[in-house]
């Protein structure tokens, strides 16, 4: 796997790590937050509701508190003067004021004037008291006893919520006192205002925000302030309760359908959020693969293109280019260094080489020239200086050379001594120089006798010649000898001295044997120089054979 596959692989995963994180903290923290904003806000809203209604039945109170503690109202409980209702609560009183009903209660908490109004929108009124007074009398006259009327009594009142035929009435509650708020009581204002559609629709234009309200049976057990209900209706809307209490008596529940936007708005913002980093990640992985190509991947091809460039050409005087100050710069500054150095050492090496040749070429000078020495020296050491021919040392060697293998073949071995006549007489006579050039003469008559290349024609020493002639036998050596002596007559040395003949004459001994352990080569030599002897005896210029004799015959 290259390089650039591994940092692709490792940058798709951190960035998917990385999106897969974003998606984890949007969905499980930044989500859940914005929920819990939408919960704080959809109770702030009905809080608002909530706390609206308080104010309502604030206003309530305060207008009953107005009207209780009048010298004209505690008047109006004691005597039941018509004057009072007459002259003060005409039906645009309550309009005025926002109630629909209206209570005067003695002590007992019998009415003793009442009116409930209703006030449609397009104007007017309806009276109801004859339908409803009697039950709103029998809904509110028994929240009197909540008036402690041992207490300082100005301060006492009460607000509830009753039913009157299905529709909730808000209403307050006041012990009737004198103007200066000293007593004793003389019995209560209760003023109540209908919660219907037309009352809440009024509401929910001043909170801005629409709601609706259902009674709450008193179950006797007080609500908390904190009692919220939360509802999720759909994708796009929740519904938020809370109970409304006064005086920890549960009332109404509130409701309003709130919008998610909130909810909404997180989604969006996790989704575009997720969706942004999934793309920032892409786009950066991409920067990031073209960065590490440009600057990463490509000096290391273009290094490895020098690389196989100066390793294809041999050339190491080339250098790969340095084109970064940076790690791969530094690998090409030592790629370059240790080619310097197999430069310099290939440099030393075609040196040293050159010097091992030429010394290999002045050893195989030496070498020939020991060779030509040697076959000098050897030359030297076995032939004979003035006639060219082999010497005794040379002769003894093949004289035992042959006697070895003829002793194995059983072939014949022949050796003729061979003698200048009257030699002495010739140097006396024609000087020693002529005596040397008389025996090149007859050493090249001697060496063109024997033709076999296993012949051999020595000096046996002085004017004396050995020839030795393996497998020659006594027939073909006494032809031998013949041909010898009639060619060095044939030669006509002069020699004017000699008794014989006035030319060079020769005596010739031959012996011939077969070479086998009773003999040795010196019987056989013997016995050509017995032969010689006789020749010699019997006149000279002529050959004669003696057979051999052994040692101990
Ligand atoms: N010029 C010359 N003479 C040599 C050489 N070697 C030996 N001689 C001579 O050869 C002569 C041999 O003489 P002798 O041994 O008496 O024999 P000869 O005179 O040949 O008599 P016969 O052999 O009996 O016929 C001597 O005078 C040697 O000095 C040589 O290398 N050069």
């Amino acid at each position: 796997m290259s390089i650039s596959a591994k940092t692709t692989a490792l940058i798709l995963l951190m960035g998917l790590l990385l999106s897969v994180s974003a998606f984890f903290i949007q969905r499980n923290v930044i989500y859940p937050a914005f929920h819990d904003i939408e919960v704080d806000y959809a109770r702030n809203n009905i809080d608002r509701v909530v706390r609206r209604l308080e104010a309502q039945r604030e206003t309530i109170d305060f207008t009953v508190y107005d009207w209780s503690a009048w010298n004209d109202t505690y008047s109006f409980i004691q005597s039941g003067d018509p004057e009072y209702i007459e002259s003060n609560l005409y039906p645009d009183t309550f309009l005025n004021f926002g109630f629909d009903v209206a209570l005067f209660l003695d002590l007992d908490g019998q009415p003793v004037w009442g009116r409930v109004f209703d006030f449609p929108p397009e104007g007017g009124y309806v009276d109801l008291s004859e339908s409803y007074l009697e039950a709103a009398v029998a809904a509110i006259a028994g929240f009197r006893q909540r008036i402690d009327t041992e207490a300082y009594i100005d301060d006492q009142s009460t607000s509830g919520i009753v039913e009157v035929d299905g529709i909730p009435v808000l209403f307050a509650m006041r012990p009737i006192v004198k103007s200066d708020g000293s007593g004793p009581h003389q019995g209560y204002v209760v003023f109540g205002q209908f919660l219907d559609e037309e009352l809440i629709s009024k509401l929910s234009e001043q909170i801005v925000l629409e709601f609706s309200i259902d009674p709450v049976p008193d179950t006797g057990v007080p609500a908390s302030a904190d009692t919220y209900t939360l509802e999720i209706i759909d994708r796009s809307t929740l519904s938020a309760s809370k109970i409304y209490s006064i005086e920890g008596t549960p009332g109404l529940r509130a409701t309003a359908i709130l919008p998610r936007e909130i909810t909404e708005l997180g989604k969006e913002i996790t989704f575009y959020g997720v969706a942004l980093l999934v793309f920032l990640c892409a786009l950066l992985a991409v920067a990031l693969l073209a960065l590490f190509r440009w600057m990463v991947v490509k000096p290391i091809m273009g290094l490895k293109a020098d690389i196989s460039s100066i390793s294809n050409a041999m050339d190491y005087s080339l250098r790969a280019s340095i084109k970064n100050n940076d790690e791969i710069g530094a690998l090409s500054r030592e790629f370059n260094s240790m080619l310097g150095m197999i430069e310099s050492n290939n440099t030393e090496l075609l040196r040293l080489n050159a010097e091992l040749t030429s010394k290999h070429q002045k050893v195989l000078e030496i070498q020939s020239e020991l060779q030509s020495a040697n076959a000098e020296l050897k030359r030297v050491s076995e032939h004979d200086p003035l006639t060219g021919l082999s010497n005794r040392l040379a002769l003894e060697k093949k004289l035992k050379q042959a006697w070895e293998i003829l002793s194995r073949t059983g072939d014949p071995l022949t050796v003729m001594l061979v003698d200048i006549d009257h030699f002495k007489r010739y140097n006396d006579r024609y000087g020693h120089q002529a005596g040397d050039d008389a025996l090149k003469q007859v050493a090249a008559i001697l060496e063109s006798a024997v033709q076999r290349k296993s012949d051999m024609a020595a000096r046996y020493g002085g004017e004396e010649f050995l020839l030795v002639l393996p497998g020659t036998d006594v027939d073909a050596a006494t032809e031998i000898a013949a041909s010898i002596r009639e060619r060095i007559i044939a030669a006509g040395i002069e020699h004017d001295s000699n008794p014989v003949e006035p030319y060079l004459t020769i005596s010739i001994g031959v012996s011939t044997v077969v070479p086998h352990s009773d003999l040795t080569m010196e019987d056989l030599v013997s016995a050509a120089d017995k032969a010689l002897y006789k020749v010699k005896e019997s006149g000279r210029n002529s050959f004669g054979y003696e057979p051999v004799e052994t040692t101990a015959q």
